[in-house]
């Protein structure tokens, strides 16, 4: 169908979605082209914009990251100028894209990035909640504070920031795997993690270097309406510390975590009841107090692949992001990753000419340096963002471009369990084979450390607590320094690394 509407035509740069990807994107190519104008489409009103950002050595980045209004970031790029409209069609042949009230603009290079959205266990259940954006963990934070029992499922970022923050309401964390927070760690890692979550009184903050997530100074109208169907920008480090995570009671943790099983069904109230069967009371833990009474009423109960049910208030469903690829996808024959990602190249450009795509929309399908993955994550948003609009420059002006350095090592510095945790190339030994060895450190309530070797070399690291060991390992992976005769010694704290490799 032809979208009637008014058609720019000239033949921009044009950016699609308002996040990390989108606006490094826009704010670099307005920085290599201050005589043309960039124009930056964005279905939310708000943008987001890093600040304060620190290159911490070679590949470790630092920043925060602000919801602004979308006037902040023209001011700053006179030459940016930004439509709020959710954009509904690309037409690829054209050159053009077709905005929510059917105006028309034509690209010369097309990049896009409007990110990804939750997967969720069950669409449309409303007790079941999904966290994306800043509405959704409102909604969230709203529903937790009438809630006595809520249902986690899912065991990456999401589930493991969550079971930590949530105070004063009984959790039942349900996981496909046997230890938890199977995407960043293995079972090593986790254990030591757990200890925390038995801990009655959480413990004052330490101080931990993180990109942070802040709306401090948002004023009220630069408030995203978008919800979760809708198309608000994602949460990010630090999301939940501008909200108050607790349930009507007065306790810290009470988390039971049912491993290895998945959802089998979700009842509602009546359903249930309907179909006689029978939950199980919050298992008691050493104290032997109970919250809630084996007899609750509860408005949804789940029943698990262990054949356990339990009755909640609602559940969380914390299962991963599909990429949000849904508007582009009809009349362009775009190639797609396994994820439902837009399959891009070294270039960042996609199957289709002169349509690029960065952040959690696009799948890297490049050969990628041994010890770099693709995450979702902030960091690499900001990364492909950057690294996008320099390859559309270097393609619009007929340069190469080498690719950026930032993808030789993956690098994330985050923080789980009030720990500072830092995840370095092939750190769970993924794509490894059985060919390589892991090396441990750990003091209980202080650090863990794990190194992955394979023929003498440093392929990834897991450094939990402030090690201070996050550069020289960089350092030794980028350079792959052969380490056959360190032995144990790589990992003795009575060593000075960086004496024997700086
Ligand atoms: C709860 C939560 C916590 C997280 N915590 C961390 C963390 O601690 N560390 C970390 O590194 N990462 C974290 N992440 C992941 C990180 O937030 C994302 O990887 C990152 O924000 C992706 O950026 P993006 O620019 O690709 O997409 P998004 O930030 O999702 O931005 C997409 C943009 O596209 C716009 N848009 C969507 N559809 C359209 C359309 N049709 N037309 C026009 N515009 C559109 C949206 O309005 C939005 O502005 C977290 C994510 C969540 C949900
Ligand atoms: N600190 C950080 O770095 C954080 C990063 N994030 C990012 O935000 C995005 C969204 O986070 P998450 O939803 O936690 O995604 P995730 O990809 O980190 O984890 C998804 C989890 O859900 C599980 N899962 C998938 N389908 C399931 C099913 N049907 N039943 C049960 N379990 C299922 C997976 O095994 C996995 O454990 C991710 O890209 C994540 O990396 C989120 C929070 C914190």
């Amino acid at each position: 169908m032809e979208a009637a509407g008014p058609v720019s035509t000239g033949g921009k740069f044009v950016v699609v979605g308002g996040g990390i990807a989108g606006v490094t994107c826009a704010e670099q190519l307005a920085i290599q082209f201050p005589s043309e104008d960039i124009l930056l489409v964005t279905a939310s009103p708000v943008i987001k914009a890093v600040t304060n950002f620190k290159q911490v050595s070679k590949v470790l980045e630092e920043f925060d990251v602000e919801e602004q209004p979308k006037t902040m970031l023209e001011n700053r790029f006179p030459n940016i100028k930004i439509i709020e409209s959710g954009v509904k069609e690309l037409k690829s042949k054209e050159h053009c894209i077709v905005t929510g009230d059917g105006s028309q603009h034509v690209y010369k290079k097309l990049c896009l990035c409007t990110g990804a959205k939750p997967k969720l266990i069950c669409e449309g259940n409303p007790y079941v909640l999904g966290i994306r954006d800043t509405d959704s963990a409102q909604e969230f934070q709203k529903q937790l504070t009438k809630a006595k029992r809520i249902m986690i499922i899912g065991n990456g970022g999401i589930a493991l920031e969550l079971v930590y923050e949530i105070e004063g309401c009984e959790v039942i964390w349900a996981i496909k795997d046997k230890a938890i927070g199977n995407t960043f760690f293995d079972a090593g890692a986790a254990e030591f993690l757990t200890s925390k979550l038995t801990a009655e009184k959480p413990e004052g903050r330490i101080a931990h270097k993180r990109t942070r997530y802040t709306t401090e100074g948002k004023k009220k109208e630069t408030q995203t309406t978008a919800g979760i169907g809708s198309m608000g920008s994602a949460l990010g480090p630090d999301w939940h510390e501008g909200l108050n995570l607790k349930g009507t009671k007065e306790f810290s943790h009470k988390i039971h975590i049912e491993t290895m099983c998945e959802v089998k069904k979700i009842f509602l109230q009546e359903e249930f009841r309907i179909s006689k069967k029978k939950s199980s009371p919050f298992p008691r833990d050493h104290s032997n107090q109970s919250v809630t009474t084996d007899n609750e009423v509860w408005p949804v109960y789940v029943e698990l692949t262990n054949e356990k049910i339990y009755g909640c208030d609602f559940i969380v469903s914390a299962t991963g992001v599909t990429p949000n690829t849904e508007p582009f996808l009809c009349g362009n024959n775009f190639a797609l990753g396994e994820d439902g990602g837009l399959k891009v190249d070294a270039y960042m450009h996609t199957s289709l000419s002169d349509v690029y795509a960065a952040g959690d929309i696009c799948t890297a399908s490049w050969q990628p340096s041994p010890v770099w993955q693709q995450m979702r994550l902030w960091t690499q948003a900001r990364q492909m963002g950057w690294y996008a609009a320099k390859c559309m420059a270097a393609a619009s002006l007929g340069e190469s471009i080498d690719m950026d350095f930032s993808f030789e090592l993956f690098a994330h510095v985050t923080k789980f369990f009030n720990y500072k945790v830092v995840l370095l190339g092939k750190y769970n030994a993924q794509g490894l084979g059985s060919d390589h060895e892991l090396m441990l450190r750990c003091t209980k309530g202080q650090e863990y450390v794990k190194v992955v070797m394979q023929h003498g070399r440093m392929m990834g690291a897991v450094l939990i607590g402030e090690t201070d060991l996050e550069e020289t390992f960089e350092n030794l992976i980028l350079n792959q320094t052969d380490l056959s005769s360190y032995g144990e010694d790589l990992l003795d704290p009575n060593i000075d690394l960086e004496d024997y490799f700086d």
